[in-house]
C-alpha cells in the first residue's frame, strides 16, 4: 500500500519523539513542525533533531511558534524531565533545522501535496492555526487533521482542561471552527487504551535494541509521573494518535460532534462536546473506544524491528 503523506506537529517531549518515529514507519512523513508546549522550546528542537538522527530518518525539521497565541502557559518539565526526554544525556545533535518558518513549510507543503497531506497534531494547535489564519485555502488542500487533545472532563492539567487545549485554546477553537476533516483523540481515551502497564513496558525493556533503548530513556520520567500522580503507567497519547490515523481501523467507536473549546475563566481549556446535538452541527468526530491489542502489537512490533 503507498504511503499517506502527512506532517507531524509536535512540542517534541517524551512520547511525542516515539510518536515521530512511528510516524516516520507509518507515513511519508514530509515534515517535523515544532510549537511552544511541553518544555523548553530549545530543547523541543533538540528532542526533534535528536529523534531524526538517531533513526537515521531524514525528515526536515521545522520550527514554528515559540508561545501561545495568547502566551500564558506553563511547560512542564516535571512530566517529561527537565530536557524533556527523562534526562536522558544525549549528544548535542549534528542536524539543523530548517530556515523555513513551520507556518509557511505548512502552507507550501499543502500546496506539493494538495489533497494528500494530513495533519498529526500531537501538540498545542499554535502552528495550524495561524496557518490558516495566514492561508484559509490550506482547509481545502489538507485532506485530514488529526488531533490528541481535549478532554471530556478528567483533566490532566486543569480539573477540566487536557494539556494541548489549555496551552493554547484560542488556537485550538480557530483551527476546530476552520472547517478542517477533524479526528480527535481525548485525554480519556487515549488513558484507557494508550498506558504501557509494567509488563509491556518490561518487554520493551527486555527487546534490548536501538528503539527499544530509546523509548525506555525518553520515556522514563513520563513513566515516573504517571504512576505517582496519575496511578497507572505511562499514558503514550501521541503514539496512539498517529497509530490511529495510520489505521482506523482499529478506531472501533466514534462520533461526530459540535466541538468547541472554554477561552475563559477557571474553565481555560476545556473541550465543550454537544453531546446531544443542541447546537444542530457538527465539525469533528472523536474517537471513543480503540482496539488497545492493535496498538501495542504495532507499538511492539515497531520497536522490535527497527536498526
Ligand atoms: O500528564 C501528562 N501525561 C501525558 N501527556 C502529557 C501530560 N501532560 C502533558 N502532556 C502532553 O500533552 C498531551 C496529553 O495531554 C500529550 O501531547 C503530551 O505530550
Amino acid at each position: 500500500m503507498e504511503k499517506r503523506y502527512a506532517i507531524i506537529d509536535s512540542d517534541t517531549a517524551s512520547d511525542d519523539t516515539i510518536a515521530i518515529y512511528l510516524a516516520s514507519k507509518f507515513f511519508k512523513l514530509v515534515g517535523i513542525t515544532i510549537v511552544a508546549g511541553n518544555v523548553k522550546f530549545e530543547n523541543q528542537i533538540r528532542n526533534a533533531l535528536f529523534t531524526v538522527e538517531y533513526f537515521n530518518l531524514g525528515i526536515p525539521v521545522f520550527v514554528g511558534t515559540n508561545r501561545p497565541i495568547m502566551g500564558k502557559w506553563k511547560t512542564v518539565e516535571e512530566v517529561h524531565g527537565n530536557n524533556g526526554i527523562g534526562d536522558w544525556n544525549i549528544p548535542e545533535p549534528n542536524l539543523k533545522p530548517s530556515t523555513e518558518h513551520a507556518i509557511d513549510a505548512i502552507i507550501r507543503l499543502s500546496k506539493e501535496y494538495e489533497g494528500e497531506l494530513e495533519i498529526l497534531a500531537v501538540s498545542p494547535l499554535t502552528n495550524l492555526a495561524l496557518a490558516y489564519l495566514k492561508d484559509h485555502n490550506i482547509v481545502k488542500r489538507i485532506k485530514k487533521v488529526w488531533i490528541m487533545g481535549g478532554a471530556f472532563s478528567r483533566g490532566n492539567t486543569t480539573q477540566i482542561a487536557e494539556y494541548n487545549f489549555w496551552v493554547d485554546p484560542e488556537a485550538a477553537e480557530i483551527v476546530l471552527n476552520a472547517g478542517f476533516d477533524i479526528t480527535i483523540v481525548p485525554w480519556e481515551v487515549t488513558e484507557e487504551y494508550a498506558e504501557i502497564n509494567d509488563d509491556i513496558w518490561k518487554k520493551i525493556e527486555s527487546i534490548k535494541n536501538k528503539a527499544s533503548t530509546f523509548f525506555i530513556n525518553v520515556n522514563k520520567t513520563l513513566r515516573e509521573y504517571s504512576k505517582k500522580y496519575e496511578g497507572h503507567g505511562s499514558i503514550h497519547t501521541d503514539s496512539l494518535t498517529v497509530t490511529l490515523a495510520y489505521d482506523p481501523s482499529m478506531i472501533l467507536e466514534e462520533k461526530e460532534f459540535n466541538v468547541t473549546v472554554e477561552t475563559c475563566s477557571t474553565a481555560r481549556g476545556a473541550m465543550l462536546v454537544d453531546w446531544y446535538n443542541i447546537t444542530k452541527t457538527t465539525n469533528a468526530k472523536i474517537v471513543l473506544k480503540v482496539d488497545k491489542q492493535k496498538f501495542i502489537n504495532y507499538l511492539l512490533s515497531n520497536l522490535e524491528h527497527s536498526a
